[in-house]
Formats: structure tokens, sequence, C-alpha cells
């Protein structure tokens, strides 16, 4: 890649020394694509990130900047540190989108961690995502907005993840780019702070990234168009194939529409027979045709695919096409031999769309000045889907980075925002994904879907937030991850009879619960479930912390903790701040941090980081899966039997159920 981006920055400055602006502006174009690239592995990869602070140098300007990347380009070949900028090309070109720090011996951790560690061609994919959940419907005549801020929830999340992409072989040339291990990127970072909390307490939550364990909700119509995105990818592939076609490529020879094309070039009389062929038949054939300006030549598998990529940038561009001798010549003047090859394995990063933010408004119209809360929530962000399609046959139309589409905002009289479309990623049948190492879905049949990104929960409008208590709510919360909370109520109903409300979506839980567990020496414990606890939900946000006068006299508290999602020691500075603020003492009193969805592959690790932050014992289980549950159960014990022998010490009567 670098010695590719050293071509390009060559080409750039040539062109820009003969004042061909055009082909500098393509090129620039491509070398952006491959920083952007390059940016999308750092993203991945801690070490990188560490080093983005300590580059920090002056934004350059339209003149400098390839002189930089040039430079840098070269000393990466012989020096320990890579410094690259990428910049907005289209715009005013000084904004720097992303600076990436490569150093030697971490530049080898990268690569095992990350995009070298892919045998052959690879992309990485970051997701995000952000939704909502179920709202009220109330029918509200016309009103007026009041002026509105919406307070945040609890935190951002943006829950990204790497993917690994293996298209099982389908014939032709898979047999050389393929290998049989496959390293996925390393999970990218999440930010979450919540809380969660039994009498149980827990934050109302946002996030984990157990994309591939959810089940799959019932499909939403596209609302932003779920195809859009990949409509656009193939009216973009169209297009350059159709430019393919005018003046450089055989009449009798066409591309796959699909994307495949690319790579499965074929003449017409070509049938889907065809791809049994053997390999050298079908490399042979291949390369037919396209002899003009694209040179057949081996070179390592990891820089193919970025080939490819600017392959693709070339044929598309009208300039370009419109002369193809010219592009022949300048191809072959810069050394940038171009190669073919059969896409069979991708690295994509995928970001679920982020949830709308709810809105603080009131009803107002003449005759009824003060007619309440009105503010809408917003729309869910939308999910990103890898989807199977027998007309797909390799990898190659796959980009390195999808987002979802984001969930519109709420408005006044009642009105909820539009949830955002899915994002359909079309891959061939047999297609494997893996996150972090594990296989999370083998799409094998026509039509399979995998959900790669969910998108997040919409916050919700003040309308949300009205009850007995509060008249006039003036929370709104922000469009977040639209994932599951702790699991207070999940644990509820595993370790008692009780069956509160279970949802992946933040309050959920409304009113407290109660549940009772039952000992074999028939003791008793009674264990209430509350609602999430929001950051500033001693300032009322959120469902404020009214319904924690019913446990005012919980003699013992467990603090629920999500680990699948990153910082999970936030969470529970958050919880025990808000008790703090309820009441002086509240979060002193005695209580066990439970660490839940342990069963989640990121949990691990971020349990091993709050033990480390934490001063108590942390106790590990999954409220899902019933993992480590008698834990919980004996410690539970050990606390009522405390307060049970506290009380009679004191000689007075403990409270049983
Ligand atoms: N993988 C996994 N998922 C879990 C676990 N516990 C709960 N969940 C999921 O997390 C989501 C939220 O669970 P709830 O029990 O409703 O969470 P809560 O803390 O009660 O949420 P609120 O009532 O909204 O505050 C649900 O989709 C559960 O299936 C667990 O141990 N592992
Ligand atoms: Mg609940």
């Amino acid at each position: 890649m670098l010695d590719e981006n050293h071509h390009l920055i060559q080409c750039i400055m040539d062109y820009q020394s003969k004042g061909k602006t055009a082909e500098c502006t393509q090129y620039q174009q491509i070398l952006h694509r491959n920083l952007v690239y390059l940016a999308t592995i750092a993203d991945s990869n801690q070490n990188m990130q560490s080093l983005l602070p300590a580059a920090t140098e002056q934004p350059l300007d339209d003149s400098n900047f390839c002189k930089l990347v040039h430079k840098c380009t070269c000393n990466s070949e012989n020096e320990a540190l890579v410094l690259v900028k990428v910049f907005e090309w289209q715009q005013d070109r000084t904004e720097v989108l992303c600076l990436l720090s490569i150093t030697g011996p971490n530049h080898v951790s990268m690569q095992q961690s990350g995009q070298n560690t892919m045998p052959t061609t690879s992309l990485s994919m970051t997701v995000s995502s952000h939704g909502t959940g179920p709202g009220y419907s109330h029918t509200v005549p016309a009103s007026q907005n009041v002026p509105m801020q919406g307070q945040g929830s609890i935190g951002n999340y943006v829950s990204r993840t790497n993917i690994s992409m293996q298209s099982n072989p389908v014939s032709m040339m898979h047999q050389q780019a393929a290998t049989s291990h496959y390293n996925s990127a390393q999970g990218g970072s999440q930010h979450y702070q919540g809380q969660s909390s039994i009498a149980m307490m827990s934050q109302s939550n946002q996030g984990n990234s157990m994309m591939g364990q959810r089940p799959m909700g019932p499909y939403r119509p596209s609302q932003q168009g779920s195809s859009q995105q990949y409509m656009g990818q193939e009216e973009y592939y169209s297009e350059q194939y159709s430019h393919g076609q005018g003046s450089s490529e055989p009449m009798n020879q066409q591309y796959y529409p699909d994307g495949h094309g690319d790579y499965a070039y074929q003449q017409s009389s070509y049938t889907e027979q065809s791809y049994d062929r053997s390999f050298e038949d079908s490399t042979q054939h291949y390369y037919e045709g396209v002899s003009e300006f694209y040179t057949v030549l081996k070179e390592i598998p990891s820089i193919a695919s970025r080939r490819q990529d600017t392959n693709r940038e070339l044929r598309n561009s009208k300039h370009i096409h419109s002369n193809s001798t010219q592009i022949s010549k300048a191809i072959q003047d810069n050394n940038l031999d171009m190669t073919r090859y059969f896409v069979d394995h991708r690295r994509v990063c995928v970001i679920g769309g982020h949830g709308g933010s709810g809105i603080n408004s009131f009803h107002s119209e003449p005759r009824k000045e003060f007619g309440g809360p009105d503010g809408g929530n917003g729309g869910d962000g939308g999910h990103v889907i890898l989807k199977a399609d027998q007309q797909i046959k390799s990898l190659a139309s796959v980009l390195p980075l999808y987002r979802g589409f984001h969930g519109e905002r709420g408005r006044s009289k009642n009105c909820y925002g539009a949830n955002g479309g899915y994002t359909y990623i079309k891959v061939p049948v047999g297609t494997v994904v893996k996150e972090d190492c594990k296989i999370v879905a083998d799409l094998a049949q026509h039509g399979e879907e995998y959900v790669a990104a969910y998108g997040g929960t919409g916050g919700k409008g003040n309308r949300f937030f009205l009850s007995n208590e509060n008249r006039a709510p003036m929370t709104a919360t922000l469009g977040e991850s639209g994932f599951p909370n702790a699991g207070k109520s999940s644990l509820l109903r595993a370790i008692s009879n009780a069956k509160p409300a279970v949802a992946p979506y933040p309050f959920t839980t409304l009113n407290p619960h109660v549940g009772i567990v039952h000992y074999q020496d028939y003791e008793q414990v009674a264990v209430a479930d509350v609602p999430g606890i929001i950051r500033g939900a001693h300032l009322n946000r959120g469902l404020g912390l009214a319904f924690l006068r019913h446990i005012e006299h919980c003699r013992f508290l467990l603090f629920v903790v999500d680990l699948s999602v990153s910082e999970p020691w936030i969470q529970l500075q958050d919880l025990k701040y808000e008790l703090e603020q309820y009441e002086e003492g509240l979060s002193k009193r005695p209580h066990a941090v439970i660490g839940n969805k342990i069963d989640l592959p990121q949990s691990k690790a971020n349990l091993l980081l709050l033990k480390e932050r934490v001063e108590q014992s942390v106790i590990p289980l999954s409220a899902l899966t019933g993992d480590n549950l008698e834990e919980l159960l004996l410690h539970l014990r050990d606390l009522y039997d405390a307060y049970v022998n506290t009380e009679q010490s004191r000689k007075q009567n403990p409270v049983k159920w």
C-alpha cells in the first residue's frame, strides 16, 4: 500500500507540475481512498490510536499536502515512524480527517491484530449503532414548540465491529487467494457509560454489541432506502462498467452488473458453468480482453485489493475512459500495474445508524396554554445487514466501511422520528462471517441475513417522561445506541419466579418489580428490580429517582453492570453517584457488584479491567445463560445472613419477607 501510495503521489506531483488538473484530481481521489483505508486500520488498532494525539501537526494547505504524504511515505520504508495525514479532498482540503501513526515495532503487532493478519485480500469495516425503544402514542392536537434542549442520556455509545468475511469457494481463483485461517480485526472500542441497579439497580442502559447474538427483529420497510446504499453501489458499478465497455473493451464482452463483474470479466457466451473451469483456464480467460491497459502481474495479495480499488477508480473516470490510450500510458509510465483477483475475503467495518434524539416540547394553543409535554421520540438508527445473494459471486463489491442510516429526531405534537432504513450488504451464498476470530454467521442459503450492526436507540421525547409526579417533564434523551440494558430484569427472572418485562431497549422497566429468592432452608429473600437510572437522575432526568423510595428499606444493594460495554466501571461510578445524591450514604449500604452478560465476547476483557478498578469483588454472570448464578445466590445469602446477624446482635428483629 505504501508503495502504491508512493506511486500515486509521484503521479500527482507530475500532473501538478504539468498542469493536468483532471488527472491530478483523479489520482488524489485514489490516494485519498488509500489513506482512508489506512485510517480504518488505524481505527481498529489501539496502539495506533494511542499514538494519534502525539501527531498534532498543523493542518496543511492544498499545495504542500502531497509533499508531506510523499515525505512520510518515503520515510516509512527506512524509518520507524510514518505519519500520514488524511484530508478531505472534496471540500476545503484543509481539514485533517485523521492522523495516522505507524511505528516499526507496533506496526508488527498491528498487523497481527489487524489487517495484515488477513492472509490475502482483506478489508476492515467499522460499525456503530444507535436506536429507540417503543414509545407511547398520544394523539395531541396542534402544538407549539417550546425552546427545547435535549438532555443527554447517560453517554455516547458507538458500537464498532470489525468483521472478517470469507466467501466460500465458488471455483475459479480461490485456491490462490484464499487461505485456511483468518483473523478478524480486534473489536473496536465502545464508549458507554451506564449504571445498573438491584435493590436491583442498574443504569438505563445502552450498549452491547452482541450483534451476532441478538435475534433479528421483523423487517421494517426501509424508510430511507435500506437498499439505497447498496443500490447506490450498484449504480456505481453499472456506471463504471458501461464506461468500461465504451471504448477500451471488446464489444462482445460484458461485466456482471452486480459488482462481481469487476473481476469476473466474461464474454457474452460465458455461462455460469464456466465457473467450474480450472483455475488456469479461468485466469487465462479472465484476462482476455483487458490486456489493453491491465498488465498481469504477480503481486502480493494484500496489495491486490487496493489495486483493484485503484483499478476501479481509474475505470470510473469518464476522462480516462474517453482516452484509454492515455491512461494506459500513464499507468505504464508510473508502474501502476493493475491485476484483478477474485476477492473471497474482506474485512469490513460496519457502523449502525444513530438513533434520533427525542425532543423537549410543550403543547400550547389558544385557550389551552399549558397543553402538556408533546415531544416525540427519535427514530431508531438503521441496522447494517449482510445478506446472501446468489447473484453475487465474489466479495469484490463489498466496501470497507458501511454506516447505517440514522434515525430522525422526534418532533413536537408527539411526532416520532422516522427510523433509519436498513443497509444491506449483498454477499455471495456461502459467506462466512467472523468477529474476533469467531465464526458468527454462515450465510449458506440465498436470502439468509446476518445483522452485522444494530441501529441505535432513538432518544425519548419529554412526553415519555410524563408521570403523575411530574406533569411537565423537561427531560429528553439523545439518540444513542439502542442496545439492551444491563439485564436487571433478566436477572430477576433468572433467580426468582418474578416475570418483569425484558426487552432490548432502555426504560423497559418503568416500575419496581419484586421477586422472591427461595433457599433450601426455607429462607426467602425479596429482590426488587428497579427502573434504570441514568446520569442526572437526581435532577429528575430519565425516570428520575422517585422510584428509589420504594427501596429505601432495602438492606443491601446489587449493582448490575453490563460487562459487554467498554468502561463498565463508569456505570458503577455514575450509579453510586446518583444514589448518593438521592440519599447520603445510600451507595454505601452493603452491596455487591454484578457483572452481567459475561457470555458476550468482549465481556471477559472488560471484567478484568473492572476488577482492577473497583475495590469490592465483582460477580461475573450471565442472566441469559445462567452462568455463575450460584455465586450470586450464595453471595446474596451471605449478605442476608450478615444483615440478620447484625440485627440480632443489636437485639432487633430482622425484617423478613
Ligand atoms: N447476552 C446476554 N444478554 C442479556 C443478558 N442479560 C440480559 N440480556 C439482554 O439484555 C436485554 C435487556 O435486558 P433487561 O433485563 O430488560 O435489562 P434491564 O436492565 O431490566 O433494562 P431496563 O428495565 O430498561 O432498565 C435483553 O434483550 C436481554 O435479553 C446476559 O446475561 N447475556
Ligand atoms: Mg428491566
